[in-house]
């Protein structure tokens, strides 16, 4: 007979679990069906591996800034001992911890592959092999099952074994050369990962790197990977791949060049894993990302009795694939999913609690090179493209004493995007060492439409990287009384 539950969540990645933590402590019923790890991409094969191995890079090249610090280290990175530490944060790919969380929150884990089987009914073929099992919804099912990486159709590619991010960041082996192909944040952070570990990179770069970014910050980041030896070969695309008889993969370029390398990892984007989910049972396309409004509903099914009954949170939703956003999403989904089950008010306008409006306003976003590039809301070129005017103040960190306190010959900038009409911050970008914690004063001044006036009463203590912020409202100029 099926088992019925109030909500359904299909992947217990990080955002299903968000989904379900929040419909729980609502009250609601909820069983959470996962075909492989509990904790999914983040955090065995995506931010938490990723970090890890560059942590300890960044940590030695930190050292080796200071001196006094740097005549201590003088050796080369542990690469064991960085694959030891990556392994603990991995838990060696156990999910233990992750069941015992959902369990304790009181959902109930089913092991398997769910899809949907029409109207708030899911099928799961068990992972153990055993009989197919049907679970009815009372309210709501909400898919939460992310994204699987893009392999382009380069003739041999597929065939020559490539590495796509699981690999790079599961490895217990520094290729001796590694190729990568893309020139995005998986490319960057993994070349910077390996060159730190010892491999000689080459990176295939068709485009620009870090497109979605300023400029100036992509730019640091290119200084950055040739200081450590990796090459960038811009407006170079693989036209053939194979792995010859000695193990090496050969790259046939589109300059009538030849790269030879020991593994090559593909890096060029990720596509939300919509496919064998039944979404067509919900007359929803499959392969595509699923379009939510703000409270998450998929937008193209109708409602049951007045209410959304298909719901859509993270990587799936192609709104902005990061883990912090796909659990904002899961958040304001988790709740409203009970709210409208338990007939309670619903605050879906804009910054509403049941909205994840700041998925069009503030995304922040880190890419752990070295420099690292901070991020959050719109760049110049987004604004311009929103026909916004604006002013975009823009600094030097060596204006900053913190910065060169931190390391020195510290090399950074950072800009500012003020829409001149409102006077708010709207988009901000740092690229240095150890800016990602600058990332989040930009997003409250962003999410809290803080006027740029009253940010000048926003004192940065002395001496950090936050006085960048002085800094760049000195650039933008005093505000002036008027007449
Ligand atoms: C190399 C790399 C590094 C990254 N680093 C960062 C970072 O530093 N910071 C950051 O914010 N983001 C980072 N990201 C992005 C981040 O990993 C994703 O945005 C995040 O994992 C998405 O979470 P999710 O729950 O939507 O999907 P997932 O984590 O993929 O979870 C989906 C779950 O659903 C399960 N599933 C899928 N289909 C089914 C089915 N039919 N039945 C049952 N279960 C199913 C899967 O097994 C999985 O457990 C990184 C991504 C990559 C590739
Ligand atoms: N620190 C973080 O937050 C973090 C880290 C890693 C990944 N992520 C997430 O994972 C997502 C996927 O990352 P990604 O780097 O794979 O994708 P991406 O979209 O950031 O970059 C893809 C790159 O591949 C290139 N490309 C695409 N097709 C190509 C082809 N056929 N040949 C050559 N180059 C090609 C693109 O020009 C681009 O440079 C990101 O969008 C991000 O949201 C986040």
């Amino acid at each position: 007979m099926a088992r019925e539950f109030d909500l359904i969540v299909l992947g217990a990645g990080a955002v299903g679990e968000n989904v379900a933590d929040r419909a729980r402590a609502a009250g609601l019923e909820v069983a959470v069906v996962e075909h492989q790890l509990v904790g999914g991409e983040c955090t065995f094969w995506a931010c938490v591996p990723s970090k890890t191995l560059l942590r300890s890079g960044l940590a030695l090249r930190a050292a080796q800034r200071v001196p006094g610090a740097a005549e201590a280290v003088t050796g080369r990175l542990d690469a064991e001992a960085t694959f030891r530490r990556r392994d603990y944060w991995t838990s060696e790919w156990r999910d233990a911890g992750g069941v015992h969380w959902l369990t304790g929150i009181g959902a109930v884990l089913v092991r398997g592959h769910g899809r949907l089987a029409g109207e708030r009914r899911v099928l799961v073929t068990p992972t153990d092999g055993g009989p197919e099992e049907e679970l009815l919804a009372r309210h709501a099912v909400a898919v939460c099952t992310g994204s699987d990486p893009v392999v382009p159709d380069i003739p041999g590619l597929a065939d020559a074994g490539p590495w796509v991010s699981r690999d790079a960041t599961s490895s217990h082996r520094v290729p001796g050369r590694l190729a990568i192909i893309g020139g995005g944040v998986v490319a960057v952070e993994m070349a910077t990962a390996y060159a730190g570990l010892g491999s000689e990179v080459t990176m295939l770069v068709r485009h620009g790197l870090l497109g979605s970014l300023e400029p100036f910050a992509a730019e640091a980041v290119g200084e950055g990977l040739a200081d450590l030896g990796v090459e960038v070969r811009f407006g170079v695309s693989a036209r053939r791949v194979e792995r010859n008889g000695s193990n090496e993969v050969v790259l046939d370029l589109d300059d009538d060049s030849t790269l030879t390398a020991d593994e090559v990892l593909v890096a060029t984007g990720r596509r939300p894993r919509s496919t064998g989910l039944g979404l067509e049972t919900a007359g929803l396309e499959p392969g595509s990302p699923i379009e939510v409004d703000d409270t998450l509903a998929a937008t193209a099914v109708p409602a049951v009795d007045g209410a959304p009954w298909l719901y859509a949170a993270g990587d799936v939703v192609g709104r902005a694939e990061f883990t912090h956003q796909g659990k904002y999403q899961a958040r304001a989904a988790g709740d409203v999913i009970a709210a409208r089950a338990l007939g309670r008010p619903v605050d879906a306008g804009r910054y509403g609690v049941h909205a994840a409006t700041a998925d069009h306003t503030a995304v922040p976003s880190v890419v752990f090179s070295d420099p690292e590039v901070g991020s959050v809301g719109l760049t110049s070129a987004e604004a311009a493209d929103r026909g916004l005017a604006v002013r975009t103040p823009e600094v030097p960190f060596s204006s900053v004493s913190g910065a060169g306190i931190l390391a020195d010959d510290y090399r950074g900038r950072a800009r500012l995007v003020i829409d001149a009409d409102r006077d708010v911050v709207v988009g901000a970008t740092f690229v240095g060492q150890g800016v990602s914690e600058l990332v989040q004063q930009a997003t409250i001044a962003i999410v809290g439409e803080v006027p740029v006036s009253r940010l000048w009463h926003a004192v940065p203590a002395f001496p950090t990287l936050s006085e960048v912020w002085l800094r760049l409202l000195e650039a933008d100029g005093r505000p002036e009384v008027a007449e």
